[in-house]
């Protein structure tokens, strides 16, 4: 094919222009690159067809600690591209419900919903409560619709019903989860401290959620990374949670100042202004 003398010229300049771009790579990118392409969980988690090595970290939390029981309710928080989700979608089955959370727009794996949400707006929370309450109507619907044929039955049959929906919610609905878990960062600055701040918020939004809507002797696993004020999270997560653990899984990077508590029981009764006093 006879090309145009400039269509040409232009291909020419654009292949430098790509080249020289490549060439300019950081240092840092150009490292990540030749880690990732190395990196035995990378390659694993491709292999297997996880989302990400991110996984393995959720797996070797989950061998050590027993997190995760058939039929449970799991948030992930900060769920993007969805690797924790397939880990706890695939533990606790089809029984159980996994809702994941993240503030960009992300395709669930099978099996698990999703919201794009940022958790530290209160909106949030209020869609995840919402979530839950109406999977556990819906559940309990289908119970009594199971023992007692109501769509043909007289009316005073329709008031049993609601009554007892609305006491078996009333039992139910405060605290319908049993694990809250965030893998939540936001875009790292480079700068530790400032990114350590970032990470603390994050990790107390995600205690919030958990004191709200967590079962009683339910489990919060969270990220954090480590700095000076990682201390006073720690001991917010002693006043609600009996077993307090911190627990850096060998898939997470040697390097990086991520680490995660593991926290179990949580306790009854919590008053957040006590939490966070
Ligand atoms: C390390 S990734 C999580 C990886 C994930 N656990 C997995 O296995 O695929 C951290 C995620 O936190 C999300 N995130 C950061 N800040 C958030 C916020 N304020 N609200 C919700 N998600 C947030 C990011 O968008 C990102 O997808």
């Amino acid at each position: 094919m006879i090309q145009h003398p400039s269509v040409s010229l232009i291909r020419r300049q654009f292949a430098r222009f790509v080249s020289l771009k490549a060439k300019g790579k950081s240092s840092s990118s150009r490292k990540w690159l030749d880690r990732q392409s190395s990196d035995p969980f990378t390659k694993e988690a491709h292999g297997r067809a996880l989302k990400s090595r991110a996984a393995f970290k959720l797996l070797q939390i989950h061998e050590k600690f027993n997190i995760f029981r058939p039929g449970q309710n799991v948030v992930d928080l900060g769920f993007a591209p969805g690797a924790w989700s397939q880990v706890a979608a695939d533990k606790v089955t089809s029984r159980g419900n996994i809702l994941g959370i993240d503030i960009l727009a992300c395709e669930p794996p099978k099996g698990v919903s999703s919201m794009q949400a940022n958790i530290l707006s209160k909106t949030t929370h209020e869609m995840i409560k919402n979530h839950f309450y109406q999977l556990n109507m819906d559940k309990d619907l289908r119970k009594l619709q199971e023992t007692e044929p109501i769509a043909d039955g007289p009316s005073y049959f329709q008031a049993e019903v609601d009554d007892n929906l609305e006491i078996s919610n009333k039992q139910k609905q405060q605290f319908p989860v049993d694990v809250v878990m965030s893998d939540m960062m936001a875009n790292t600055t480079g700068m530790a401290f400032k990114d350590h701040l970032l990470s603390i918020d994050l990790c107390d939004a995600a205690l919030i959620l958990a004191i709200d809507i967590l079962k009683v002797n339910g489990t919060f696993v969270c990220k954090f990374f480590q700095g000076k004020e990682d201390k006073l999270l720690e001991a917010r997560l002693k006043k609600c949670f009996k077993v307090v653990q911190r627990y850096k899984p060998p898939a997470s990077r040697k390097e990086s100042k991520e680490n995660y508590f593991i926290c179990f029981q949580k306790l009854p009764n919590l008053d957040k202004i006590q939490v966070f006093s």
